[in-house]
C-alpha cells in the first residue's frame, strides 16, 4: 500500500517520467497549448545547447524558430516521422534536419498539451551506418555459411565405388571415430581436402569448427602468427586487440593442416612442441594456452622421401601420420571417372535448369584422359564443356584440345557393353557432331558423312536426333 501511495504521488510521477525521457538519445519536448515548454528532457537540451533549467518555462519557438508544436495542439492532429528542415541560422550541431513525431495530449476530446519526439539526422545516420556494417557482415556469414555448406562433405556422400576408393573411405570411416591424428597423402586434386571434411563431420567434434590452413599458401615468417596468433602490440603491424590463431579458433575441433610438406623447419619444431604439449602460445603472449584440438594433416608431396632428405622432421612425421589414408588418383580408378561426369553434369543442370548431356564419343575421351590434375581438372573440364554445349550435347569438340591429343586406351570402354551398342552410340555421335561442325546443314552433313540426305534423316529418326535448326540446303 505504502508503494502506491508514493506513487501516486505527482512529484514521484514527475521524477519517474524524468528518468525515462533521459534513458533514450532521441529528445523529448512537452509544451503546454501556446508552446511554453513544460517538459524536456537532457538529450534534446543538449542539442539545443540549453539546460532543463533554461529551457523550462520560455516557448519552445525560442529554440526552434519554425516549430509546429502550436498547429498540433491547434489542429488535434498526429504526425508521424515527418522531416523538419530547421531554419537558417539554426542549425544545431551541423544538423539541418530532424525527424519529428508530434503528438497531442487530449483530455476528454480536448488538447491539453503537445509533445514531441525527436530523431536527430546524425544518430540516425549513426545508427544507418551501424545498420548497413551489420548487414554487410551479416551477408558475407551468410556466403561463408553457404560456402561451408557447399563444402561439407560427408563420408557417404564421397563419390567412388571403385575398390582401391572405397579401401580409403572405410579407413576414413574409422579414423573419424577415433580421435588420432590423420595424415592424408594423394596427388593434387584427389580430394584430400574433402575427405578431411568428411571425418570431421563423422567425428564427434562436428559441430565444433574444422579450420584449414594451407602451408604453402602462407609465408613462413607469417605462419606462426596464423597459427598461434598475437597479443596486441607484439610486432610493429600487430592489429589493435591482438588476433587469435588458428589453434585457439579450432579449439575442440579439427585443424586441417594442408600442403604440410611445405612447413618450414623452424615451424616444424614449434608445431611438434603444440602437439606434444596441447597448449599454445601466442607471439608476444605471456602464459600458454590450453588446447583441444583433432590434427588432420595433408600432403601431396613424399614426407618419407622429404624425411630422408631432412627436410622434413622424423619425430613429427611419426605425430602426424598415426593413421595414413592414401587418395588414389583418378587414373587408377578409372571406373569412378563417369560418376564423377555425371555428378558434375547434373549439379550444371540442376543449378542452372538445364538439360545438357554428353555424347558417347566424348564419355570416351574422359574415360580415356590421365587427369594429372584428377577431380580438380576434370571438374574444371565438365564445366567449361557445359558452357560451350551445342543443343544441349556436349560432344568432343567441346572438351579441351589437350584431351584430344592424348593418347587413348585401347582397352577401356565406358561402362561395358555389346559391341552393336558401342557402334550405334558412335555412328550417333559422329552424325551429331557432323551436324553441329557444319551448323546444322543436313545436305553438307551427310556429304561429309558420304550418305545419302534420306539416310541421313532415317538415321537421325533412328537415333531419335531432334534439331530445331536443321538446314535443308
Ligand atoms: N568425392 C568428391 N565428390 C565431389 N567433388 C569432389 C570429390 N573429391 C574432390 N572433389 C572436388 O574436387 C576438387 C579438388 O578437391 P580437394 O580440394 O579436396 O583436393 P585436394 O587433394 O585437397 O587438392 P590439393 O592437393 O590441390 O589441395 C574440389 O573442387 C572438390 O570439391
Amino acid at each position: 500500500m505504502y508503494n502506491i501511495v508514493q506513487i501516486n504521488d505527482l512529484n514521484h510521477y514527475k521524477l519517474i517520467f524524468e528518468e525515462i525521457l533521459d534513458m533514450t538519445e532521441d529528445g523529448f519536448v512537452v509544451t503546454s497549448t501556446d508552446g511554453t515548454i513544460l517538459e524536456i528532457n537532457t538529450a534534446y537540451c543538449n542539442f539545443l545547447g540549453t539546460t532543463k533549467k533554461k529551457a523550462i518555462g520560455r516557448n519552445i519557438g525560442e529554440f526552434i524558430k519554425n516549430t509546429k508544436m502550436l498547429e498540433i495542439a491547434k489542429t488535434g492532429m498526429k504526425e508521424i516521422d515527418t522531416i523538419h528542415e530547421l531554419v537558417d541560422g539554426q542549425q544545431y550541431k551541423g544538423d539541418k534536419f530532424i525527424f519529428v513525431t508530434r503528438s497531442p495530449v487530449k483530455e476528454k476530446g480536448k488538447v491539453i498539451a503537445a509533445v514531441a519526439q525527436v530523431k536527430f539526422r546524425m544518430n540516425t545516420l549513426k545508427l544507418t551506418k551501424q545498420l548497413l556494417k551489420q548487414d554487410k557482415e551479416l551477408k558475407y556469414y551468410k556466403a561463408e555459411l553457404q560456402r561451408l555448406r557447399e563444402s561439407t562433405f560427408d563420408l557417404n556422400s564421397i563419390i567412388g565405388q571403385s575398390k582401391i576408393f572405397m579401401e580409403s573411405r572405410k579407413l576414413a570411416r574409422k579414423a573419424a571415430g577415433s580421435d588420432l591424428p590423420v595424415l592424408i597423402s594423394g596427388e593434387t586434386g584427389t580430394g584430400k581436402e574433402v575427405f578431411a571434411n568428411g571425418i570431421h563431420n563423422a567425428s564427434y567434434r562436428k559441430s565444433n569448427p574444422l579450420i584449414s590452413v594451407n602451408c604453402a599458401a602462407i609465408p613462413g615468417n607469417l605462419l606462426e602468427s596464423e597459427l598461434f596468433g598475437y597479443e596486441e602490440g607484439s610486432f610493429t603491424g600487430a592489429k589493435r586487440g591482438g588476433k587469435k590463431g588458428k589453434f585457439q579458433l579450432a579449439h575442440k575441433g579439427t585443424l586441417f593442416l594442408d600442403e604440410i610438406g611445405d612447413m618450414p623447419l623452424h615451424m616444424q619444431a614449434k608445431l611438434l612442441r603444440v602437439l606434444q604439449e596441447n597448449k599454445i602460445e601466442k607471439i608476444g603472449g605471456y602464459s600458454p594456452i590450453d588446447i583441444d584440438v583433432r590434427i588432420i594433416a595433408a600432403t601431396n608431396k613424399d614426407l618419407w622421401q622429404m624425411v630422408r632428405e631432412k627436410k622434413f622432421r622424423e619425430d613429427l612425421y611419426y605425430r602426424l601420420n598415426v593413421i595414413n589414408i592414401k587418395i588414389p588418383p583418378l587414373r587408377k580408378r578409372k571406373e569412378d571417372i563417369m560418376l564423377f561426369v555425371n555428378y558434375f553434369l547434373q549439379d550444371l543442370n540442376k543449378k542452372y535448369k538445364t538439360d545438357v548431356i554428353i555424347t558417347q564419343r566424348a564419355k570416351e575421351v574422359l574415360a580415356n584422359h590421365k587427369w594429372q590434375g584428377n577431380i580438380r581438372e576434370l571438374k574444371n573440364v565438365v564445366e567449361s564443356a557445359y558452357v560451350l554445349a551445342e543443343n544441349n550435347y556436349i560432344g568432343v569438340k567441346n572438351l579441351p584440345s589437350n584431351l584430344l591429343t592424348c593418347s587413348v586406351d585401347e582397352n577401356t570402354t565406358v561402362n561395358g557393353g555389346s559391341l552393336n551398342r558401342i557402334l550405334s552410340e558412335f555412328e550417333r555421335d559422329i552424325i551429331l557432331e557432323t551436324l553441329i561442325e557444319n551448323n546444322y546443314n543436313a545436305t553438307k552433313t551427310a556429304y561429309d558423312l558420304g550418305i545419302h540426305r534420306t539416310t541421313l534423316y532415317k538415321k537421325m529418326d533412328r537415333f531419335n536426333i531432334k534439331i530445331s535448326r536443321i538446314v535443308k540446303g
